[in-house]
């Protein structure tokens, strides 16, 4: 038989021998082997193809391997043996047809012969696998892979080198949400939160590691949209030359590990930024560990008191028996809270809101939790707190609270002793007018010297309080007769006026009293208050600067000022009110130049009211806006009259009150009255006082320049009683002074009245603002203002208030 070009370049010599070798081989080999012809017939057959297809090799050689063939692969195989000249080498897989009809898979090798050969070219050799036995190997082997994979806890997956997903475990149902089928071909970035950049980052991390990575975390989306924490252990699948083909791997979720990671950590953080103090133990309360508050509020490091028995009480500071309940409660309930002592490393005994939790297994505390905060600021708060609740915050004098209970205390002592208590009220004289002219700094200071006064001369046994403003209350106790009680009073008074240093100047500030005693005159603290503060309306009615003792006609008079306000009520719907003129007098012509409107009030009931009696009441009561507005249309309507008549000059002024500025629309109110009469608001002056313009609010202020840009005069009233600046005169741009009666009155006798009417009058004039002298009884008083170079007066010597009518009369007849 002639030799394959196979053996064809070894030595002649040898050749017999080896081709002894070869066909043993052939012979022996496990795969089937073959010869074809350039026909593809079959030139050579091993016993190893003949077993296979169940053929002997006579019934073989000769014929065409197409014969041996099962039909749906024969189109292969002719394939196959056109390429026989062209291609060294082929591998293919075929299904072969044994004798009895039997499909055999098998996997061909062939070999294309040296055209030079012998047995022509297109011929070739090739061996024949019968694959049977690997696929079933292989099918075994796949079986046991899907028992795995079909039993993963975690998540199998395979993806090729562009991230498809290749393969998956059906776990990602469990993972994922998906069914397996749902994601094969999908690719993996779409499955994470992060997308294509979380995948970069993986692989990444994956080449950084050497191609294999464990533990590695991410997020994933779930089929539902939710997210999933994943960890992952992967490798790449590589191909032979070591290139990347792919990534293997399991993942797993841990979401749930990675919030109690999330929870443990918070713990953590609570433990270690906790403002409360917190120590934990063992079950033999040997602390094993402590926060960082407990090393602030006790001094000790935590190496300090780690490993040692814990300290959370100082159990000298408690009474005997306390550290033992608190034990027995513990080991009762679990839990242990109150108030305690504990001490701090300077040895420093501090108080601590405690609370004591144990944790236990089955049956033995396993550890002590203390929680504890440092209640040494907030006692002190309380204790401020409680101060605070029961004085007055500027003189630190106790409050009305404070002053209740010492009052029924006093009382009931005094019902035991036969004593008297008295209870005196107490008002600083025009207070307001420090505290508007000097500002309320000044008015703060007055009130703590009033207070350190009233304590040096009262006894420690009498109680003071400041009932807030310029109001203070004192308690005199253990008083045997009522008429011990007036020097008392006289040297309280006393001491009180002494002058006092205030804002750079000496300054004497009286006050008035009312008094009211227990049991007398109330026997409660309430009855006593009321009295007191009727008592001191008189003492204040009567001038101030005085006391008085509560009377049952003082009860009478404040329920007459009841009545009156209910009665003013009433007054101006049913036209009860009118207004009276008086004239105002140029002194250089002895001319009516003007009126000043004052308010009467005609009562049915009481007869004719003057002013003094129920503007007072009006004011209390806030019913002043409304009768101030009636007063305004009414003076209007009047001068529009008058100007009617041929007085067009004639100014008529009228009074306001400081609740008119503060509480009614004054400009809006001026406006109405103005525009209904038909007035000139030249024949308008406005009365002022000057506590109005010591307010100095940016209100008042813009109220005044309103009046005046409308063409309205503004007088000051009662000038000289107040504490009024020249600051204030230039910056309202005042047109008149009127000079209170007081000094007016006094002109003639009192020195001091002449010197300060001559001041006054002298400082208008520099600042180009006329005066008036008001309550001129006398030709006098009447001369003595025209040499002091006065402008204008007023008083009953020129004529009394009296209505428009009477008024009229006195009038000139109008010049045409
Ligand atoms: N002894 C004496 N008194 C004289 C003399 N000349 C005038 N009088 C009185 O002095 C007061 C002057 O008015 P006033 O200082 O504005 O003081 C007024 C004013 O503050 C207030 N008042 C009067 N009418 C009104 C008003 O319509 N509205 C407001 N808010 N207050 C008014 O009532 C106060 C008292 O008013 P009247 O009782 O009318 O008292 C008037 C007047 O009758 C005199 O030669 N000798």
């Amino acid at each position: 038989m002639d030799l394959p070009p196979l053996f064809q370049h070894l030595p002649d010599s040898r050749l017999p021998a080896r081709e002894a070798v070869y066909r043993d081989v052939i012979a022996t080999t496990t795969d089937g082997f073959f010869m074809v012809d350039a026909r593809g017939c079959f030139t050579e057959v091993n016993d190893t193809l003949c077993r296979l297809l169940g053929h002997a090799p006579h019934e073989m050689i000769g014929r065409t391997s197409l014969d041996f063939v099962n039909a749906g692969s024969r189109g292969l195989l002719r394939q196959q043996i056109t390429r026989i000249p062209t291609t060294d080498r082929r591998n293919y897989r075929l299904e072969l047809m044994h004798r009895d009809g039997t499909v055999i898979p098998a996997l061909i090798s062939t070999v294309s012969l040296h055209p030079a050969h012998p047995e022509g070219s297109s011929s070739a050799f090739g061996f024949v696998t019968d694959l049977r036995a690997i696929e079933a190997a292989s099918a075994a082997h796949e079986a046991d892979v899907r028992a795995i994979l079909d039993n993963l806890q975690d998540t199998y997956y395979r993806s090729d080198a562009s991230g498809r997903l290749l393969r998956l475990s059906p776990s990602v149902r469990q993972l994922l949400g998906y069914e397996p089928e749902e994601l094969i071909g999908t690719r993996i970035d779409s499955l994470y939160v992060d997308g294509a950049s979380a995948r970069e980052t993986f692989l990444s991390a994956l080449s950084a590691a050497g191609g294999q990575v464990s533990g590695y975390e991410y997020r994933m989306r779930r089929k539902d949209g939710s997210e999933v924490w994943v960890s992952t252990n992967a490798h790449y699948l590589r191909d032979a030359d070591g290139t990347p083909v792919g990534v293997e791997g399991t993942s797993r979720d841990i979401s749930a590990s990675r919030r109690q990671q999330a929870e443990l950590q918070l713990a953590a953080t609570v433990f270690s930024e906790s403002r409360d103090a917190i120590l934990i133990t063992d079950g033999q309360q040997r602390v094993i560990s402590v926060n960082r508050a407990y090393s602030d509020v006790t001094g000790y490091a935590p190496e300090e008191v780690i490993g040692t028995r814990a300290e959370l009480i100082a159990t000298s500071h408690h009474e005997e028996g306390f550290h033992e309940r608190l034990l027995a409660e513990l080991a009762h309930t679990g839990h242990w809270s109150g108030e305690a002592w504990n001490r701090r490393r300077n040895g420093a005994i501090f108080p601590e809101w405690l609370s004591i939790s144990t944790v236990r297994d089955d049956q033995e505390i396993q550890h002590y939790v203390a929680i504890f905060s440092d209640l040494t600021d907030r006692k002190a708060a309380e204790e401020r707190a409680e101060f605070l609740a029961r004085h007055d915050l500027l003189t630190r004098l106790p409050n009305r609270f404070l002053l209740r209970d010492r009052a029924e205390q006093a009382f009931g002592h005094a019902i035991r002793a036969n004593t008297k208590v008295a209870l005196l009220l107490l008002d600083l004289d025009h207070f307001k007018h420090i505290n508007d002219s000097l500002g309320h700094p000044a008015g703060d200071a007055l009130l703590q010297t009033f207070a350190d006064r009233l304590r040096t001369t009262t006894r420690d046994t009498d109680t003071i309080s400041r009932q807030g403003g310029d109001e203070f209350l004192v308690l005199l106790t253990d008083i045997r007769e009522t008429e011990d009680i007036a020097p008392i009073v006289e040297k309280i008074m006393l001491t009180l006026g002494q002058p006092c240093p205030l804002a750079g100047q000496e300054m004497s500030i009286s006050c008035s009293v009312g008094l009211a005693v227990y049991p007398e005159d109330g026997s409660d603290f309430d009855t006593l208050i009321r009295n007191a503060d009727a008592a001191m309306y008189n003492a204040k009615a009567a001038g101030r600067n005085t006391f008085r003792f509560y009377s049952q006609q003082m009860n009478e008079d404040a329920v007459q000022r009841l009545d009156i306000q209910n009665r003013l009520r009433r007054a101006l719907e049913r036209q009860e009110f009118i207004l009276h003129y008086q004239p105002l007098i140029d002194l250089g012509s002895t001319r009516i130049v003007g009126a000043e409107a004052l308010i009467r009030w005609n009562c049915p009931d009481l007869g004719m009211q003057p002013p003094g009696l129920f503007i007072p009441v009006a004011e209390d009561s806030g019913l002043i806006v409304n009768i101030g507005e009636w007063v305004l249309q009414e003076a209007c309507r009047q001068a529009r009259i008058w100007k009617d008549a041929g007085h067009g000059k004639l100014v008529i002024a009228v009074n306001l009150s400081p609740l008119q500025f503060t509480r009614g629309n004054l400009v809006e109110t001026v406006t109405r009255a103005l525009t209904d009469s038909g007035a000139d608001p030249a024949c308008i002056e406005l009365e002022i006082t000057e506590s109005i313009l010591m307010k100095d609010t940016e209100q008042v202020l813009a109220t005044v320049r309103q009046l005046h840009a409308m063409g309205l005069r503004l007088a000051i009233d009662d000038f000289g009683t107040g504490y009024s600046s020249l600051a204030y005169l230039r910056r309202f741009a005042v047109d008149k002074l009127k000079i209170d009666q007081s000094f007016i009155r006094d002109l003639p006798t009192d020195p001091d009245a002449g010197a300060i009417v001559r001041g006054v009058i002298q400082m208008a004039k520099s600042l180009k603002i006329a005066v008036l002298a008001e309550g001129v009884e006398t030709a006098d008083i009447a001369h003595d203002l025209v040499l002091l170079g006065c402008d204008y007066a007023q008083g009953y010597y020129f004529g009394r208030p009296m209505p428009a009518e009477a008024f009229a009369e006195l009038l000139p007849p109008p010049r045409n």
